[in-house]
């Protein structure tokens, strides 16, 4: 869908900001340019809406030079999302997201209606369509950013450091989003990061660049914590690479075993062991310590907090984390409602991780 054939960027003062970068982005997926500050990834990304023109090379969306294309009717094939999210000071939330829309040529009504519904698809709700930006919270602003961009129906988006504003919950929130979003609209995705973590999150394949716009690696998030490609990616992806691998290892292998549980509101008696204290619904709400007098019905007050819950057959990484994190070395297994399934130890996890992590033919 966009392709970088030997495309070279050499500004008038000299700076070479791309050099001689082949590339292909499939079609449908999120594709992560990541690297340093000043390693050319936005001067990489505006060559493919034409904001910037190559100095050789070739730059093709949906197999035709970009430069065969009008620029103004490229663009609108192109959304466009930016840091800060760029929006018009002096336009309603609705109206920025109606840019586009208006400027094809739809009518004022169906526009409006296309907004709200763009509004309430990126999470915001109806009412904030009649607020100015400065009204709205950074996160909130990001979004409306995203939905002005998808307001067109663009085949393509390109993203630049969209999130990077934000505060760290905000962001994964947002990540989140673009995710769920990306996963209902299918749109092909270019977005630039500094932001290793971020790139591992929500790229299908990530493209490190250094220094000079040499591409030092493109390659799936998983092959790139595995076995990054020279020095520069190593220092580049950080020390716990093995342990972020950990978020692409599935664990429908991971067999909970049953643990001591009691109910919230019940009597219990003493006993010597740990148990696990659930609500009506069935949901781990604490540990009940061995040696506890309960006098009447078992309230929260009595519990230890648990640690991170893993969810059934999401990655393996959050089954490590449950079981370190919590009080008895136990790391509690939920099903998808978060009603209790089991719990599993460390070691379990470990060993898991073992079997996958060996090579064929080792012992
Ligand atoms: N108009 C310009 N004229 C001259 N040099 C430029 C121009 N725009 C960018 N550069 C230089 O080109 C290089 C690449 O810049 P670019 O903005 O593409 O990098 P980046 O990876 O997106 O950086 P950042 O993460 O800091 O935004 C940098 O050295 C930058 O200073």
């Amino acid at each position: 869908m966009i392709e970088f054939r030997s495309v070279r960027k050499e500004y008038p003062n000299g700076t070479v900001a791309v050099h001689e970068l082949s590339l292909s982005v499939r079609t449908g997926t999120i594709t992560v340019l990541v690297g340093p500050s000043g390693c050319g990834k936005t001067t990489l990304m505006r060559m493919v809406n034409r904001m910037i023109e190559p100095s050789s090379g070739t730059v093709l969306v949906g197999g035709t030079d970009v430069r065969e294309r009008d620029p103004a009717e490229l663009r609108r094939g192109i959304g466009y999302v930016i840091q800060q999210a760029g929006l018009f000071p002096h336009r309603t939330v609705l109206d920025n997201i109606a840019t586009v829309p208006r400027l094809n040529g739809h009518s004022k009504q169906e526009v409006r209606r296309r907004a709200g519904e763009l509004l309430e698809l990126v999470g915001l709700q109806p009412e904030l369509g009649a607020r100015y930006p400065a009204q709205l919270s950074g996160g909130q602003q990001q979004r409306v950013g995203v939905a002005r961009a998808l307001a067109a129906d663009p085949p393509v988006l390109l993203m630049d450091e969209p999130f990077s504003a934000v505060d760290p919950v905000v962001r994964e929130g947002l990540q989140d989003e673009l995710l769920r979003l990306q996963a209902e609209l299918d749109k092909t995705v270019l977005f630039v990061t500094h932001d290793i973590d971020e790139a591992i999150k929500l790229g299908e394949k990530v493209a490190v660049l250094r220094q000079g716009g040499h591409l030092a690696q493109y390659a799936e998030p998983d092959d790139l914590l595995a076995e990054p490609a020279d020095d520069f990616v190593t220092e580049f992806v950080g020390r716990d690479r093995g342990y972020r691998r950990l978020s692409f290892v599935d664990s429908d292998s991971l067999q909970p075993q049953p643990v001591d549980t009691v109910e919230l509101g019940s009597r219990v008696d003493r006993q010597q062991r740990w148990r696990l204290a659930l609500d009506e619904a069935g949901r781990p709400r604490g540990w009940l310590p061995p040696e506890t007098d309960v006098d009447g019905p078992l309230d929260e007050d009595r519990l230890v907090a648990g640690g991170s819950l893993h969810t059934k057959g999401s990655p393996l990484r959050g089954a490590l984390d449950a079981a370190l994190s919590a009080p008895t070395g136990l790391g509690v297994v939920v099903d998808d409602d978060g009603g209790y399934v089991g719990v599993v130890t460390a070691e379990h996890v470990l060993g898991l991780i073992e079997r996958h992590r060996r090579p064929e033919g080792l012992p």
